[in-house]
């Protein structure tokens, strides 16, 4: 089953638009892995356990594991734990590649064959040769930077040219020119939900990877209505802090649960 297939399958049988973001920070670590060297995995594994029920995917960010040393074999060893446990949950390694074809060819195995995910998130600035090695593995998915969440995603992504902001350039060439496979996929950044609109009449049922609820000020209402797809489905809504970190006490797991639930169901009230 390819990448797309699995997650339009999992947005219709778990009825859930709820992407866990899997972003580790030792610092915010419940007491209880204070002297854990296995820390980083046994948290997220956790997690993953504890909320897996509420996800259409796991997008675990790649620089919160790289940072530490052994932090990668973690990562490679959480996402084995995923398709073993929760392998109707697919898996976006959140690493937002982009280089000559040449060194992407090694990034592209870093994510597929490495560390077993189902898609990652590419960077399209240097162009189309920098994204066919990851777009050849045409069962996973290439989900690009479209219009970020970041207050600094209108510094280029909105500069235009022929008229048009570039974002929407981005847009359409990836629908109309990269997506030959349908296996491309955008992220579209919550806190801009008017961009998000233009951004779904541009790609028509293209998936999209929304980032931005929660911590960074996103309003779920105006995703839901404003990225959804005809049949109510069509995105990720990630949400990272505000799952991982919902309790720093013994009940994390349950709290990121309850998080999770919380999401889902307000999510679908909108839907
Ligand atoms: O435009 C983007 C692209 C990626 N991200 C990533 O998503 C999560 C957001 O975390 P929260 O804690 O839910 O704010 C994080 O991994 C970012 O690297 C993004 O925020 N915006």
């Amino acid at each position: 089953m390819t990448f797309i297939q699995k997650l339009r399958t999992r947005w219709q049988q778990a009825d859930t638009l709820v992407c866990v973001g899997l972003d580790p920070d030792p610092a915010k670590f419940p007491d209880c892995f204070v002297d854990d060297d296995d820390a980083l995995f046994a948290f997220c594994r956790d997690i993953v356990d504890a909320t897996a029920q509420y996800a259409c995917a796991f997008k675990p960010q790649i620089a919160y594991f790289a940072a530490h040393n052994h932090g990668e074999a973690a990562l490679q060893r959480l996402i084995a734990h995923i398709n073993a446990e929760h392998p109707d949950v697919p898996v976006i390694l959140d690493a937002k590649r982009g280089d000559i074809g040449s060194t992407a060819q090694q990034y592209a195995c870093e994510a597929f064959e490495r560390f077993g995910a189902d898609a990652v998130t590419l960077n399209p600035y240097m162009g189309k040769d920098s994204a066919q090695p990851f777009l050849d593995y045409n069962d996973r998915g290439c989900v690009f930077l479209c219009h970020t969440s970041n207050p600094g995603a209108r510094d280029f992504q909105e500069l235009l040219i022929d008229g048009q902001p570039l974002y929407q350039h981005i847009a359409r060439t990836i629908a109309d020119e990269w997506n030959g496979d349908g296996n491309c996929a955008l992220v579209v950044g919550a806190t801009f939900p008017q961009e998000l609109k233009v951004i779904r009449n541009l790609v028509g049922d293209m998936p999209l990877l929304i980032p931005g609820i929660g911590a960074q000020g996103g309003d779920v209402e105006a995703v839901v209505n404003n990225g959804k797809t005809a049949d109510g489905t069509g995105l990720m809504i990630n949400s990272s802090r505000g799952i991982l970190y919902a309790s720093q006490g013994e009940g994390y797991a349950e709290a990121a649960a309850d998080a999770a639930r919380e999401l889902r169901d307000t999510i679908n009230r909108w839907r």
